[in-house]
Order: C-alpha cells, then sequence, then structure tokens
C-alpha cells in the first residue's frame, strides 16, 4: 500500500485529544480496549463483559454482569410512542435511517436533562437498539407487530430472536458476542469523533448518538459491511471473483472492505471474524461465498497490498446467520453505542468545545454588487 505521510487531508495523523479507552495501532497492528488486547477480549468475553469495561471502567465481577444484564433486559421493551413513530417509516427507508430517527424519538420520549442521567440513558439506548431495528424490520417487511421484551441471555442472542422469531442456536450467540466485542471501540474513528465533537457543545447524549449514525452509514466506515456483502454476492466462483477484481483494480475502483486509515498491513479483527465465518461456511454448507472471500483476500493483497479491514469478513458470517444485508450495519450501531458513550462520557468529564481552524483558500476580498447589478 502507498504510505502516504501521515499529514494533511483528513486530519491522518493529527492528534485532536486524549482517551483512556481504546489504542489502535499502537504496537503495530495491536488493538486494545482499556489496555485489553482484542483476541483476549473476543476469545474469552461476552459483548455485556465489554460493554461493561467501557463504560464502566473496569471488567464486571460475575454479580456485576448479572446485575448489569438483569437492568438491560429489563429495558428492551419498545414505548407505545416508539412503535407508532417506527410504523410510520416505509419498508424501503434505509435502516441506517431507522436507527437515527429511532435514537432521535428516543431523545424526544427519554430525555437527558442532566449530564447525571448520562449512564441510564447510555443503558436504554443499548437494551432498544435492537428492539428498534427488528421491531420496524419486521412491521414493515413482515407486518407482523411483534413482542420485543424478550428473556434472551444477551444482547446477540436477543437481536437474533426478534429478526428470526425463534432463539439462536449457541454457535450464532456466540459470533454475535464476537463481532459486537469486535465493534464496539475504535478511537477517534470518524462516527465516535462526530460524537465528541457534539458532546464537546454539552449537548445531550441522544444528540451525540444520532449524529455518530449518521457518519457511520457512509459506505467508507460503517457501511462497508453491506458493500462487501454486494460485491462477494455477485461472484459465483473464486476464479470469477479474481477476474472481475482485477478488472474492478485496472479500473480504479474502490473495493469496500478493503484498507484502513490508521492500520497499514492488517486490521487485527479481521483474522477473529474470519475464523467465526469459516465455521459458520462449513455450518451452513457453503461452498462458495467463503472461498470468495478468501480469493478476493488473496488478490487485494497480492495486487495491491490491500487486507481485509473488519468489515469484510463480517458480511459473510452475518450472511450464514441469516441476517439480511441490510440489517449489517445498524448491528454495528447497537455495538459501537458502547465505544461512542464512552468518548462522550470522557469528553464531558474534561471538556473543551472542539472547534479547530482552517486554512481559508477563497478569494482575498470581493467588492459588494447591488443585486441589480449582478451577471
Ligand atoms: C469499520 C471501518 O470503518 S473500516 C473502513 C471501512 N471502509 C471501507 O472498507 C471502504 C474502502 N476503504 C477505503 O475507502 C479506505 O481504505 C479508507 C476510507 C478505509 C481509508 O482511507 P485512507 O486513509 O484515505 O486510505 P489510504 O491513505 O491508506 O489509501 C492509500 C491508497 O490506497 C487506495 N485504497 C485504499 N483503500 C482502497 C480500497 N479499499 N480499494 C482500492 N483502493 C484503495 C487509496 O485510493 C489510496 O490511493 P491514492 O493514494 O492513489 O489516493
Ligand atoms: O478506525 C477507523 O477509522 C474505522 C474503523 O475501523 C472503526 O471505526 O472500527
Amino acid at each position: 500500500m502507498v504510505d502516504k505521510a501521515l499529514a494533511g487531508a483528513g486530519l491522518r495523523g493529527q492528534v485532536a485529544g486524549e482517551t483512556a479507552l481504546c489504542t489502535v495501532g499502537k504496537t503495530g497492528a495491536g488493538l486494545t480496549y482499556r489496555g485489553y488486547d482484542i483476541n483476549d477480549l473476543a476469545n474469552n468475553a461476552q459483548f455485556e463483559e465489554v460493554a461493561h469495561l467501557l463504560l464502566r471502567g473496569h471488567l464486571p465481577t460475575t454479580e456485576e454482569l448479572a446485575e448489569y444484564k438483569a437492568k438491560l433486559k429489563s429495558m428492551r421493551a419498545l414505548p407505545e410512542a416508539m412503535k407508532s413513530a417506527l410504523e410510520l417509516i416505509p419498508a424501503d427507508a434505509h435502516p441506517m435511517d431507522v436507527m437515527r430517527t429511532g435514537c432521535s424519538v428516543l431523545g424526544n420520549l427519554d430525555e437527558e436533562k442532566d449530564f447525571a442521567e448520562q449512564d441510564d440513558k447510555i443503558d436504554r439506548m443499548l437494551a432498544l437498539f435492537p428492539s428498534i431495528i427488528c421491531y420496524w424490520y419486521r412491521f414493515s417487511h413482515d407486518g407482523v407487530r411483534i413482542e420485543t421484551a424478550t428473556d434472551d441471555d444477551s444482547i446477540g442472542g436477543h437481536f437474533l430472536h426478534l429478526l428470526h422469531g425463534k432463539a439462536p442456536s449457541e454457535l450464532h450467540e456466540q459470533v454475535m458476542h464476537v463481532s459486537l466485542i469486535l465493534y464496539a471501540e475504535h478511537e477517534f474513528n470518524a462516527s465516535t469523533f462526530t460524537a465528541r465533537v457534539c458532546a464537546s457543545t454539552l449537548s445531550d447524549i441522544h444528540s451525540c448518538v444520532t449524529g455518530a449514525i449518521g457518519s457511520l452509514r457512509g459506505p467508507l466506515h460503517g457501511g462497508a459491511n453491506e458493500a462487501a456483502m454486494e460485491l462477494i454476492e455477485r461472484f459465483s466462483s473464486p476464479a470469477k471473483a479474481e477476474e472481475e477484481l482485477m478488472a474492478m483494480l485496472a479500473r480504479k475502483d474502490k473495493i469496500m472492505g478493503f484498507g484502513h486509515a490508521i492500520y497499514r498491513e492488517s486490521d487485527p479483527r479481521n483474522g477473529i471474524i474470519k475464523q467465526w465465518s469459516e465455521k459458520l461456511a462449513k455450518e451452513a454448507g457453503d461452498t462458495v461465498l467463503y472461498p470468495v472471500s478468501v480469493r478476493c483476500e488473496e488478490v487485494m493483497w497480492r495486487e495491491k497490498k490491500l487486507f481485509c479491514n473488519a468489515d469484510f469478513f463480517h458480511a459473510s458470517a452475518y450472511h450464514f446467520m441469516g441476517i439480511p444485508t441490510k440489517l449489517f450495519t445498524p448491528i454495528f450501531v447497537m455495538s459501537r453505542v458502547t465505544g461512542w458513550t464512552a468518548h462522550v462520557k470522557e469528553q464531558r468529564a474534561n471538556n473543551r468545545i472542539i472547534r479547530p481552524s482552517a486554512d481559508y483558500t477563497g478569494p482575498e476580498s470581493a467588492e459588494w454588487v447591488a443585486i441589480e447589478d449582478r451577471v
């Protein structure tokens, strides 16, 4: 990959603040949340433990985890006014717009009146986001009004249960834990920075998260997992994938799910989700999608030294669990809400309004022309 100078466009390489939450690429390819290596977290933890780590500052004890999960579980029911709002959104709406609207509506129904309420508001968003997307999806696509107050043990299990109308297998619930852990936090990425800028004006927590959802929606950020799926499902075999990818590269097309703003040689989340995707492929009896994905990875590295980021193998993994492509990025929201809000808390605890400067490139001075004299 071209080793661009870490300066200039896109604020690359510039330190824009401090955080105790996460390091990205500090030791080469590493990723840590509050000092814990991502491999240890993904291999051993449940997503709720990681949420507790990010939001409460430490890994929970058994009692703390049980209490935290019970609290989240008790908050899964949607308010009637939220259901009415979701029922107004058409089936062809973009699910990330549904998430954005759902979050904003929640800000009206459950306003954060004081920062002392932040933890409760955050927990409610964490508990409600799967309910919001699944209620809208099932109502608009299947014409059913689902009950969202399930007794599922985990957020990922709850999501799959609401989506498919039945409790998930152990394997699928486990993959959801891993996926939600991998997506939970990533330092000053675009959507988190959006949340921090909003927080720096002392705005409310729902505004911070609503803005962050908008930033995550784009295909250069969270939207890449859906774009990656749309790419790989076009290929009927690894050979076909190679042929078409070579043509895309010759056209200088951007290949979604590859490359990264900070990592230079690999994304540590890729190897983890790739392994789970392979397991799911075996379970599903897949002989095309996973081999196609592997060939894409090989070709991109061979030709361009571009590597898969967190999004690429998430596409096939989610697909094997029967998740519709358009719900991929909303799952990212269900996870990253922990990172976003941990950053909002951090920003609030040591705040100064974020307001950088710009190099002016416009005209030096312009002479006023009355409207009737303008051409
Ligand atoms: C969870 C996440 O948000 S991870 C990111 C998800 N996004 C994607 O997968 C979208 C595809 N990837 C990209 O667009 C980019 O790699 C980004 C947005 C992630 C990073 O952008 P940048 O920091 O500008 O990339 P970087 O400086 O490393 O790019 C170096 C060169 O490689 C090229 N390049 C980078 N990624 C790709 C790609 N996926 N396909 C083709 N070429 C690429 C760039 O065009 C650039 O070439 P140039 O110097 O001729 O303009
Ligand atoms: O850090 C970034 O720029 C994007 C990313 O991988 C993430 O937000 O998970």
